[in-house]
């Protein structure tokens, strides 16, 4: 197994404040990564380590196979970055400016930029810092995916793409990943990474607190059940379902039908087995998405931390 990004304890702190706090992530050569968390969860500053833009307070990164710092300007061709915050303010056009990055990242095939901004939809002859939010990023994405890198770093790549242009763009993880691209790429949009990650790390204030497939996230995943009774007193129900250990949120109405809802984690096999003696009259699991799913895992564990 070879890894186009591996960390060990990456650290990096601000004073006081601690930005990204241990990261152990191994990132498989030829797959798509993804790190979501919230705003401030340190995923800015985790691949801006990887780039050396910053370096770490302690810990260290292997990208590509070497270090960050000593990669130097040909590790840094190999990858292609898109910065969260793109600056973009120059009296240029796009095509000129993607020529620019052409000619130092080399290598780029002929008619590839005009490929890419067509299939983004993005007008090549119009001035930089006339472009809106959106169109910036176009063109941040052009110029991280012309030149066929080894790997591909992208901080919050679809944020300001309408979501046609998003699809376009997730065919294009995908067939960076077809030519053995690997790429990494952060959202706090889920249902992003749903569909395009192999692997998924989720990054809150500054740690990571789960690494899995999309398939692992969603069998922890927190689903929502509603349940209802007949011919049994909401007491009885709310005493063989008040001790399972992963129902959560549990309300009991009573009335002819008793009319149960809550949240359960993980398998639901516990929950299945306990309502079995009493008559079942409707039972539904609606599966969450990830996103909210992840969303209510960061609220059970709110307040563990100062
Ligand atoms: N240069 C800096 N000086 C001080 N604190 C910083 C600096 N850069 C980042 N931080 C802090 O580090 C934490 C992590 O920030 P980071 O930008 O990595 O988060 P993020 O997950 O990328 O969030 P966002 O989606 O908002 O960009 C935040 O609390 C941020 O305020």
């Amino acid at each position: 197994m070879t890894y186009a990004i591996e960390t060990r304890a990456l650290t990096k702190r601000y004073g006081r404040h601690t930005a990204l706090d241990g990261m152990d992530l191994a990132v498989e050569t030829g797959s798509v990564f993804g790190v979501i968390g919230p705003n401030g969860a340190g995923k800015t500053t985790a691949m801006r380590l990887l780039l050396d833009i910053i370096r770490p307070t302690s810990g260290d990164a292997t990208v590509l196979g070497e270090s960050p710092r000593a990669g130097g300007a040909a590790l840094r061709r190999r990858i292609g970055f898109l910065p969260g915050e793109l600056m973009l303010e120059g009296r240029v056009t796009g095509r000129a400016l993607l020529k620019h990055y052409a000619d130092i990242s080399g290598s780029v095939p002929e008619g590839r930029i005009d490929e890419l901004a067509e299939r983004l939809g993005l007008d090549l002859s119009r001035h930089v810092r006339t472009l809106s939010k959106g169109n910036k990023q176009k063109l941040g994405l052009v110029q991280a995916f012309m030149h066929e890198p080894a790997l591909l770093v992208l901080d919050e790549p679809t944020s300001g793409l309408d979501p046609l242009v998003q699809q376009e763009f997730l065919s294009m993880v995908r067939e960076a990943q077809n030519r053995g691209q690997t790429v990494f790429l952060s959202s706090h949009v889920l249902s992003e990474i749903q569909s395009a990650a192999d692997q998924v790390a989720v990054l809150r204030r500054g740690r990571v607190v789960k690494v899995g497939d999309v398939a692992t996230l969603r069998a922890s995943a927190v689903r929502r059940v509603v349940i209802e009774f007949t011919d049994v007193s909401a007491d009885r129900i709310r005493t063989a379902l008040g001790a399972l250990p992963q129902l959560d949120h549990l309300a009991v109405v009573d009335g002819e039908v008793v009319h149960v809802t809550g949240t359960v984690e993980g398998h639901i096999n516990s929950l299945v087995k306990a309502i079995a003696p009493f008559h079942v009259v409707d039972l539904r699991v609606e599966e969450q998405d990830l996103e909210s799913s992840v969303i209510t895992f960061y609220s059970s564990e709110a307040g563990d931390e100062n």
